[in-house]
């Protein structure tokens, strides 16, 4: 065995871990140290595996079921430190005393997030376990095992802002940009035309108007869209969103991240974010976002671009993330069933809409061709 000084951080601890169980087969203190580890690293493992089957049968979520393998070959990863033969060895399943307790909520699951989310629950409580009684070894495993336990929470939060996203935005496959155009009742009319055009989330976006009329139109917007169950969205400000009580904001790469945006419109608001790149949609994922705006797909008359993400971009997202995703940038009557045929089935677009000279009925044509069918038929 090398000096103490020259080994490596997990070989001092399996050397730790080896002493108290080869000098001390019979002290219950080093015994028992192993035999929690042992039980921690199979519960974590186990319940890592019942979240990624979560991520991946259930939402067939390809990015999420990645995060779930990773953490579960980082623990295994950080194990291979841990004196393995031993820990095995020390493993009393029969005389387990907590092997036949159990609670009554442990037999009862409402759904498979309830599996998922106890099982996230468990390999959490494993972790701080593992953590724990690894500092008897006095290295680095223990930080190990406390970085994945910090992961296991980012997980959590994507699992469960991707699960109840997917709920929020069933059928919201046609979301419009307004601005706060010309006087209320000119506004009033246009929010009225979108939603008997089958638009189902619209967003106030406009970067001239001043607060008060913003604030204004925010209200009127909701006021509009609650009767008609239609999702209200403010661009840019979470705190004309919170007093106008919208449904939620949208912020872009440059401005608030999803924290503290949510900090401003609380837990249960919509938080939308601008995506580019895939990397981009994928920390959006990991942040928790409610659902993401994918582009510019195309040249916009709305706002001018020098780059485009365009429709591989789109293809990426619709390969890896469940999170509702919207192409944004030019979309039209014309070039959705490239948007479709990239596996995208919801789009946000201003000017083909908002701008045209019966926005009802444009609003109708694309909210028609976006049905799951047409869709379905387009792609
Ligand atoms: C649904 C949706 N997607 C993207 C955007 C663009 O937001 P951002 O990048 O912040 O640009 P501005 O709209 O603020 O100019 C959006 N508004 N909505
Ligand atoms: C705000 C924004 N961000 C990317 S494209 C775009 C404008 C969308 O409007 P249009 O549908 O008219 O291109
Ligand atoms: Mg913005």
């Amino acid at each position: 065995m090398p000096p103490r000084s020259l080994a490596a951080p997990s070989d001092q601890v399996s050397s730790r871990l080896l002493e108290m169980s080869d000098h001390s087969p019979t002290n219950p203190d080093s015994v028992g140290a192993l035999r929690a580890i042992d039980a921690s690293l199979n519960r974590a493992a186990e319940g890592l595996r019942v979240v990624e089957d979560y991520a991946r049968f259930v939402l067939d979520d390809g990015l999420l079921t990645a995060f779930a393998k990773r953490l579960r070959h980082e623990l295994a990863d950080a194990s291979s430190g841990l004196p393995g033969d031993s820990l095995v060895k020390a493993r009393e399943t029969q005389r387990d005393v907590g092997a036949s307790i159990s609670t009554e909520a442990e037999g009862q699951r409402g759904d498979a997030w309830m599996v998922a989310l106890a099982s996230l629950k468990r390999v959490q409580q494993s972790l701080r376990s593992l953590e724990e009684y690894s500092k008897i070894g006095g290295a680095d495993v223990a930080g190990r095992f406390e970085t994945l336990r910090y992961e296991s929470y980012t997980l959590e939060k994507a699992l469960a802002a991707t699960r109840s996203a997917i709920e929020r935005f069933d059928g919201v496959r046609l979301y419009v940009l307004v601005g706060a155009c010309g006087d209320a009742r000119e506004f009033e009319s246009l929010v009225v035309a979108l939603m008997a055009g089958g638009a189902q989330a619209l967003q106030l976006r406009d970067k001239q108007a001043d607060d008060r009329t913003l604030l204004a139109r925010a209200r009127a917007l909701v006021a509009l869209t609650r009767q008609a169950g239609v999702l209200a969205i403010v661009n840019d400000r979470p705190d004309l969103a919170t007093l106008a009580r919208a449904d939620g904001v949208h912020v872009g790469q440059t401005e608030l991240g999803v924290k503290e945006a949510r900090t401003i419109v609380g837990p249960n608001a919509l938080v939308g974010v601008s995506t580019h790149t895939i990397e981009q949609a994928r920390a959006a994922v990991l942040d928790g976002a409610d659902y993401i705006g994918c582009g510019p797909t195309f040249p916009s008359q709305t706002k001018s671009f020098d780059a485009f993400a365009g429709l591989a971009f789109l293809e990426q997202v619709a390969a890896e993330v469940r999170l509702p995703a919207f192409a944004i940038g030019g979309v039209d009557a014309a070039n959705l069933p490239q948007v479709l045929q990239t596996g995208c089935s919801r789009v946000a677009v201003s000017a083909a809409v908002a701008q045209a000279a019966d926005p009802g009925a444009a609003a109708k044509l694309l909210a028609k061709a976006l049905t799951p069918d047409n869709a379905a038929a387009a792609s």
